[in-house]
């Protein structure tokens, strides 16, 4: 029976990292789905059209190729916000929805992160993680993670960023970031990321005997 593992959670707060650990230790095929939102966003910012525009936030969608998903531009603060924006149009979401469900579909099954991967994507994934911090903490580690590459920000805006951003994902109407009923939530606030990695395991592990 394929391992198909689902994790969600908020922005920054660590789900990207433990997905691609996760992927590596039981040999699985990744997809971070944040970037596929994002690269749609950076289309319709290339082309010169408004993040509100519907019908072409659709067609960058339904037309997205895997090589923009390589973009470095992709991973820049603003596109966080950028991608949220669009990631609430409906007929974006059922655009990239073929795309992430064949991805799943992988003979072994597949690690894939993002914000309704256990409630829409995957709701009959083997395991099912939602990972959680403190937004404070959560700022921290993006605000780390930013100013280490060189983007120079300061914390408050990072943690401004963050809350508006998760407040604005969970209560949008098409599939909202929330947890699935049959996930475990895992709060990595006092967790560095060995011991994230180790908690996830042992879920994972546990199904993997069930
Ligand atoms: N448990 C942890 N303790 C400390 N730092 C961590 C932990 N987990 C991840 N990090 C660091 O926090 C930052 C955010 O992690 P990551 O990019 O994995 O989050 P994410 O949830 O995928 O973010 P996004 O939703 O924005 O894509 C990274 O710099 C990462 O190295
Ligand atoms: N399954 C998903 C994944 C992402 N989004 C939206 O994209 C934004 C950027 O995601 P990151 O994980 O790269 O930070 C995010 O804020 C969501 O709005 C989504 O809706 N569904």
């Amino acid at each position: 029976m394929p391992m198909v593992i689902a994790i969600d959670g908020p922005a920054a707060s660590g789900k990207g990292t433990l997905a691609k650990r996760l992927a590596d230790h039981y040999g699985l095929p990744h997809l971070d789905t944040g970037l596929l939102y994002r690269a749609v966003a950076l289309t319709l910012i290339d082309a010169g059209a408004a993040l509100d525009d519907e019908a072409a936030a659709s067609r960058a969608a339904a037309s997205l190729i895997a090589d923009r998903l390589a973009d470095p531009r992709l991973r820049e603060r603003a596109m966080g916000e950028a991608a949220s924006r669009i990631s609430g149009i409906p007929a974006v979401r059922a655009a990239l929805l073929a795309w992430q469900q064949r991805f799943a579909g992988t003979p072994d099954g597949a690690v894939l992160d993002g914000r309704d991967i256990g409630t829409v994507i995957c709701p009959d994934a083997r395991v099912k993680l939602f990972i959680t911090a403190s937004a404070e903490e959560r700022a921290r580690r993006r605000h780390r993670e930013l100013t280490g590459r060189g983007e120079a920000v300061s914390l408050a805006a990072i943690l401004a960023d963050i809350q508006a951003r998760d407040a604005r994902d969970a209560s949008r109407s098409a599939a909202p970031l929330k947890a699935a009923a049959d996930a475990v939530v895992l709060d990595t606030t006092e967790l560095d990321a060995d011991e994230a990695f180790a908690a996830a395991r042992a879920v994972v592990d546990r199904a993997r005997t069930q």
